[in-house]
Parts: C-alpha cells; structure tokens; sequence
C-alpha cells in the first residue's frame, strides 16, 4: 500500500433515518439518537444532506447534530443562497456542494464544476473564509476534477454511484472500467494537491476496491447501512464496513 495511504475515514450519512422518521412525521426514529450511536461505533464523522425540499433531513436535525456531536459534520447542501446562509450560520467542520433536483430519488451524477467555475468560486470563498472544509461532489471527470482546484476547493468527492449500480446490475465490464475511471481521477486530484473522498452507494459488496485507492482519505456512506441496520443494528453495521474498509488497507 502506497506510503500516504493512512487510515480511511469514515463518514456515516444518517439522510435516511429521517426518511424513516418522516414516514410517518413522528419524532422517530431520532436521526441525531443514530448520529450519536455511530459516534460511539467509531465513526469518524457525520454526513447529513439537507435537501431543498427537506425530504428528509430537518432544519432541526442540522442544529442538533451542530449542537450535540462530538465528531465533524460534514454538511451536504445545493450551491443555493439559503443554504448558504444555513451553512455560515452553522459554521460546520464541512460542507460538500453536491448537485440537487428536486425531481430525482438521489443525487444523479456530479457538481458540474466545469459549467460554472465562476458562480461556485464567489460561492464557497465566505465558506471556506469560515472555516468550513470545502468538498465538491463530482464524477470521475478530469474536467470536473481540475474545475474543483481552480475554484479553491479542498477536496473532492468522487461519486461512486455508476460504479456501485453497474455491480448491482451484474455488468462487471462497465463496473470495472468505471473503477478504473474513479482510480485514476483519484490519482490525479491527489497530485493537484486536492484531499479526495468518495462516497454514494456504497455497500459491503462494493466498498473494497474503492477502500483500497490510495489517495482516498474518506469514504461517506449512508443509505446501505441504515438498511443494513435493520437487521444487525447500527453499530455493528458500522463496524463491519469499519472491518473491510480495514482489511482493504492491510
Ligand atoms: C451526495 C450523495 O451521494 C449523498 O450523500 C446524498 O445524501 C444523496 O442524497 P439522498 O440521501 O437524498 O439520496
Ligand atoms: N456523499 C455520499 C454519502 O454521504 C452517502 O451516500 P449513500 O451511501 O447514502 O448513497
């Protein structure tokens, strides 16, 4: 394993606790009761994503997890002024600008970076002047990648959503040279200085090859271990992705 490869961090996206919770427009399940679990579990920060239709994720739950966690936040939002405002009011240890419709189930693709370098760059400059870590969700896609440097973000993230459904759906050939696309965009944001992370779909079967990318530093994954905690609970959900994410650095 390449010598900057340290230990992998591990964001839990707790979105769909409050997907869980809004079923029904109860007070449970608690998603900040889930984000405190998985602090416990060993989890090295907590991704929340606050959608513009608040599908999900509250207002509320954001100033909880603010007030109560004791590991960073990392704080999904559009690249629109009231979230924003939302994110200078917080000041949380991250934000991720990720791309939002409110049309779509999840996020469909990448931040494109590229077609609005200009707008983004006077858009995360109060962020990143509050201390906020500044990542950008994107596709495997030099163009994106380099577009991210250029307007001063810290990190990327690389959606590994096309990777994770190509497996689902048994195409091997296209899983593989996507992964292939995701290592190699990996590579290069690394050695334009950029922090790179990954995240979105990622499951037991899936998590190894992406773990195992050197210049990954974070990996953010919601959706399958909340599933997955119905049947074995939370933490030792969280802990056995912990375990391969692990394994994959041994
Ligand atoms: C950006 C990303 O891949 C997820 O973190 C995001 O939270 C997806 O949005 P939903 O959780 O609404 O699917
Ligand atoms: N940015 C990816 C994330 O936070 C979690 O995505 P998913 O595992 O819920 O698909």
């Amino acid at each position: 394993m390449t010598e900057f490869a340290g230990r992998l961090r591990l964001g839990v996206n707790i979105d769909h606790v409050a997907t869980v919770r809004n079923a029904r427009g109860s007070a449970y399940p608690d998603p900040l009761r889930a984000a405190k679990l998985a602090e416990e579990a060993g989890a090295d920060g907590i991704t929340a994503h606050l959608r513009e239709d608040r599908r999900h994720i509250s207002d509320a739950d954001i100033e909880g997890l603010v007030e109560r966690l004791t590991v960073p936040l990392n704080f999904e939002m559009a690249a629109t002024d009231e979230m924003q405002k939302i994110a200078l009011r917080h000041k949380p240890h991250a934000v991720c600008i990720v791309p939002e419709k409110r049309e779509e189930r999840t996020t469909e693709g990448g931040l494109e970076v590229a077609r609005e370098e200009n707008r983004l760059a006077h858009f995360i400059a109060p962020l990143r002047e509050a201390g906020c870590r500044v990542s950008i969700f994107i596709a495997a896609d030099p163009a994106q990648i380099e577009a991210a440097h250029r307007i001063g973000a810290e990190v990327i993230e690389l959606h590994t959503g096309a990777y994770c459904d190509f497996h689902a759906e048994g195409d091997f050939a296209a899983r593989d040279a996507e992964l292939d696309r995701l290592s190699d965009m990996a590579a290069m944001a690394h050695d334009l200085g950029l922090e790179v992370h990954a995240g979105h779909g990622l499951t037991y079967d899936t998590v190894t090859p992406i773990a195992a990318l050197p210049q990954v530093m974070e990996l953010n994954i919601g959706h399958f271990l909340i599933g997955e905690s119905i049947f074995r609970g939370l933490q030792p959900a969280i802990a056995e992705m912990r375990r391969l994410m692990d394994a994959a650095r041994a």
